[in-house]
């Protein structure tokens, strides 16, 4: 159990893989702040970054996951925000380093490219990784 808020977001092609994501946050003890989308319909994916990014900056959410088809949309539109470091992640290696090297705040997946055990994994090892500072502490503070 958690006392953590994670928010979550993506657009009409993640709305599958979101709703499973954010079911697994909460078997894991999490709070989920799902910012939608919550209907199939298009929509823009520019749009759930920003709220994504908003929530992170209000709190009480520090971490958060997105979605699009690919993730690529989304990570682009995530990483216009200083405050976010948003990983666009294909396998729990990617996700393990993103914490360890670039202490990624948003974890970012492809609903229409990665299976739902990868995205599974992906996230467990996201949430699970801590930063690992020294070397990398200056490469990521000339970001923000
Ligand atoms: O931005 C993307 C591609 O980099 C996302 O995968 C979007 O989800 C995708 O473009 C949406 O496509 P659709 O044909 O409008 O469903």
């Amino acid at each position: 159990m958690t006392d953590e808020t994670i928010a979550i977001a993506g657009d009409h092609a993640g709305l599958e893989l979101k709703n499973a994501l954010a079911e697994q946050l909460r078997g894991m003890g999490f709070s989920v702040l799902d910012l939608g989308t919550n209907t199939g319909d298009s929509v823009d994916y520019p749009d759930f970054a920003d709220k994504l990014a908003d929530a992170l900056k209000t709190g009480p959410a520090r971490r958060g996951v997105l979605v699009c088809g690919t993730g690529i949309g989304i990570s682009i539109a995530a990483n216009r925000h200083r405050h976010l470091r948003a990983a666009l992640c294909h396998n729990a290696t990617d996700a393990r380093l993103s914490r360890q090297h670039n202490d990624a705040n948003v974890l970012v997946l492809g609903a229409r490219t990665l299976g739902a055990e990868v995205a599974a994994d992906c996230l467990k090892t996201f949430l699970a990784t801590e930063f690992e500072g020294g070397r990398h502490q200056p490469r990521v503070s000339k970001m923000s």
